[in-house]
């Protein structure tokens, strides 16, 4: 099998998947803005499909390549103006910015080792999550992460790639034969993603419950959406205003790494 730029097609398509995915409290679906008022479905759309020239290029400058920090240079420089042409696709407004950070790393595994075994595809993202990039702008403006990382002393996005990410590894190996299983896997993500968006626009009290809240849905035998407690997180969310776009991209990543699993050529 040869992995080149289809992969990139494969990311952009999970991205459509998980935005089009509902219900996702406080998250942009098909049904609701969730908790946002400056984003939509056809917002989240028109990002994905800003991101494919960018992917596709991670693709091809990663293939066959051995992973090392030229590599992750490489990536970086195209991580960022893939940001850029985002920006520009949504006037300036951040739908993807962790999904770009963490669909790189996993395309660029991707296609440099020419695999579509998951177990090794999470280990060389880790690798080049960990090598420094020296041409990472200095004058970088502050981000909302970083204020977070700062006050709370949580890892965020670079922290789940540098760790392996823990909470993909999670989520696929959740499996179950129920029709809800991608629900499932979302209050999987709830009850133990650290995001740090979460975080920026209340405190760490309101994620501790809302991980709470999820645990008790996942851990229960009742199908999610008709378990009361899902009522409840969905009241939750709406009064603190919560948006949990950390797992929303790890939901996405999943999904990705099921693709392209499962994927024969
Ligand atoms: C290394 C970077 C990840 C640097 O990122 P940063 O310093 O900004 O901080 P992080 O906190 O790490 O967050 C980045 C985004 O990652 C998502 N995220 C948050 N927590 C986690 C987590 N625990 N695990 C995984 N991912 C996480 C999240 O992105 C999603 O949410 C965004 C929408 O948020 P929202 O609150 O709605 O909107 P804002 O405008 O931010 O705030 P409001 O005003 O509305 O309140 C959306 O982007 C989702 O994707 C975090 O935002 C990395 O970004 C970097 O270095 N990039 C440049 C180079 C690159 O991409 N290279 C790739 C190959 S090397
Ligand atoms: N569906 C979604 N809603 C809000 N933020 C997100 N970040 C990534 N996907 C998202």
């Amino acid at each position: 099998m040869q992995i080149k730029t289809s992969v990139a097609q494969l990311a952009v398509d999970a991205l459509k998947w998980e935005v089009n995915f509902t219900p996702k409290p406080g998250l942009v679906d098909a049904l609701s803005n969730g908790s946002h008022d400056d984003m939509d479905l056809n917002l989240f759309l028109k990002s994905a499909d800003s991101l494919l020239s960018g992917f596709q290029q991670t693709a091809e400058v990663s293939f066959d390549r051995d992973i090392d920090i030229n590599l992750r240079e490489d990536i970086g420089a195209i991580g960022r103006q893939t940001e850029a042409d985002m920006f520009q696709a949504t006037n300036g407004v951040n739908t993807h910015k962790g999904a770009i950070w963490t669909m790189s790393l996993l395309i660029s595994a991707a296609s440099a080792l020419q695999t579509n075994d998951i177990g090794q595809i999470l280990l060389s993202a880790q690798t080049l999550a960990n090598l420094p990039d020296k041409y990472v702008p200095q004058s970088a403006k502050k981000t909302h992460g970083m204020a977070t990382k700062k006050k709370y002393a949580l890892s965020g996005a670079r922290g789940e790639a540098q760790n392996g990410f823990p909470n993909i590894r999670k989520v696929l190996s959740y499996t179950n034969d129920a029709d809800d299983l991608w629900i499932r896997r979302l209050m999987l993500l709830y009850s133990n993603v650290n995001d740090t968006n979460i975080v920026y626009r209340s405190n760490l009290k309101v994620l501790q419950i809302l991980q709470r809240i999820s645990r008790e849905i996942f851990e229960s035998n009742t199908p999610v959406i008709e378990n009361s407690k899902f009522v409840e997180l969905e009241k939750f969310v709406s009064e603190y205003n919560i948006s949990p776009g950390g797992c929303a991209d790890l939901f996405a990543a999943s999904y990705f790494l099921d693709s392209l699993a499962d994927r024969v050529n």
